[in-house]
């Protein structure tokens, strides 16, 4: 199986330590550096919370789930670099960490909802000695990082379900291990259906301009032996027209109340060619992904990024200076054109995601 995105301070991943040990070792983040997949394997070693946000924002450590967790270990670094403080310089320092690395990426709901668990936390901890702080803050970082990873491994199971043996699946983006605690959304989706026996192959959309199906899902399909061809983004009707593939599958990196989705650009194609093709097109997402404080799609903050990324690839510059070039990041996929949800409560049809979340479901 792929690596996880990161791995923070060996303390963290060990019991038996005392408050001043964790404290004392929680120094630093380790995160796969996912600009360099697959041609190397390089992780970098992030010592503070300014380094974290940077490394989210450059998509470093990339996909919803996966930067919420980055940003819990940013704040464990901002607590510990907070030791001396006392209890009201403590919390405020720590609101302004959460700020700068909400401030990283707009769209995926899961930054903010993982700061603010964290946030809630030091405020509510904030009179203990200065190493229980940190220590508080350490273990409610990791369990963000296990709950997410046995998440995906939940919703694989109940999206699998929907997996026919012998299914194409085609996904967008990189939903999988590499943008989660581990597993993945529409790739643990993928995994749980190979886990079930089934036989599963994969059409992988290459997903410019960051390329995240070409670089990220080949690397993880292909380490796990699951049979994956990578496409350019502008084939997929072709396929889809010729009957070849058996279902779409892709993450979120919000779902609004009304069951609206914010995920990678071109999903929002992709849902359209589905519908017209009569291929069910489903959404795998952790329910960090919900938001039920957005009202719709049009509600959801979509990222745009630097016309940079768009017009090089590697070191080629391919469209004329001067020549504009617009980079949104994300699309919305209204409710109407998604099949099912797959979290790890169960299926939902989007238009039910409100009400199952109000029923505490
Ligand atoms: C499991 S969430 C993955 C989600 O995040 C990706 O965006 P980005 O690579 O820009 O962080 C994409 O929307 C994926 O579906």
């Amino acid at each position: 199986m792929a690596p996880p995105p990161w791995y923070p301070s060996p303390a963290l991943s060990g019991a038996g330590y005392s408050a001043a040990e964790l404290a004392e070792s929680c120094d630093r983040v380790f995160l796969l550096d996912q600009r360099d997949l697959p041609a190397r394997e390089v992780y970098a070693t992030l010592r503070s919370v300014e380094e974290v946000a940077e490394a989210i924002r450059a998509m470093v450590v990339r996909g919803a789930p996966a930067i919420g967790i980055a940003a819990a270990y940013g704040m464990v670094l901002a607590a510990r670099a907070l030791r001396p403080a006392e209890a009201s310089r403590y919390v405020a320092g720590l609101r302004a960490a959460a700020s700068m690395l909400v401030a990283a990426r707009p769209t995926a709901v899961n930054l903010s909802w993982a700061v603010s668990r964290m946030l809630a936390s030091a405020e509510a901890h904030a009179h203990e000695p200065a190493e229980e702080r940190v220590a508080d803050l350490a273990a409610l970082a990791r369990r963000i990082h296990v709950e997410d990873l046995e998440a995906c491994r939940r919703m694989g199971r109940v999206g699998a379900a929907r997996i026919p043996h012998g299914a194409t699946i085609l996904t967008h983006c990189n939903a999988g291990a590499l943008a989660t605690g581990g597993y993945g959304t529409a790739l643990g989706v993928v995994r749980a259906a190979a886990e079930a026996g089934k036989q599963v192959r994969v059409l992988a959309d290459e997903t410019r301009p960051y390329l995240q199906g070409a670089r990220l899902t080949a690397w993880e399909l292909s380490q796990d032996g699951i049979p994956v061809e990578v496409i350019t983004d502008s084939m997929a009707g072709h396929f889809l027209r010729r009957r070849e593939v058996t279902a779409i599958v892709v993450g979120a990196d919000r779902i609004a109340r009304n069951g609206d989705i914010a995920n990678k650009i071109g999903t929002y194609g992709l849902a359209c060619l589905a519908k017209h093709h009569g291929v069910p097109f489903y959404v795998a997402a952790p329910w960090s992904t919900v938001d039920l404080a957005t009202l719709d799609g049009d509600h959801i903050p979509l990222e745009e990024r630097s016309r940079d990324e768009v017009v090089r690839v590697g070191g080629s510059v391919l469209v004329p200076e001067g020549v504009p070039a617009r980079h949104p990041a994300f699309d919305v996929t209204p409710a109407e054109l998604i099949t099912a949800i797959f979290t790890e409560r169960g299926e939902y049809a989007a238009g039910e995601i409100a009400r199952a979340g109000e029923a505490g479901a």
